[in-house]
């Protein structure tokens, strides 16, 4: 499978297809720490990231907001004392598509460079 981490985003348009039960099971295989939730009826991905202090969590919180621009996709951020979480769906379809994945690969990366 290609990583995700390699794609971009497709623009978001109503006609995009949701994620299958099949492919959301595959893709979390490359985002494991992220979890599948239900709000209002609709699938959303969802990690908290821990962060030393406030002022970490609204710097990686920036720099979430600017690969966010650069793909034309973007979260829900709460940004607390210590912890920021990141909320990935399409709003366009109400669920979750191919997308949210790719940024939840590219949430986690950022993380991980921090
Ligand atoms: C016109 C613009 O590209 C769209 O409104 C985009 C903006 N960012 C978006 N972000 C997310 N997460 N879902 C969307 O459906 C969406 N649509």
């Amino acid at each position: 499978m290609t990583e995700l981490l390699e794609q971009k985003c497709v623009p978001c348009t109503g006609s995009l297809p949701p994620a299958t039960e099949e492919e959301i099971k595959r893709y979390k295989t490359q985002i494991p720490d992220w979890n599948v939730i239900e709000t209002d009826g609709e699938l959303h991905l969802q990690r908290v990231y821990q962060l030393p202090d406030f002022q970490s969590a609204l710097a990686f919180t920036n720099l979430v907001g600017e690969i966010a621009e650069a793909e034309g996709h973007h979260p829900a951020l709460l940004t607390e004392w210590g912890k920021v979480t990141v909320t990935w769906w399409t709003h366009a379809i109400g669920g979750l598509h191919h997308n949210d994945f790719i940024m939840a690969a590219k949430t986690d990366l950022l993380f991980k460079e921090l």
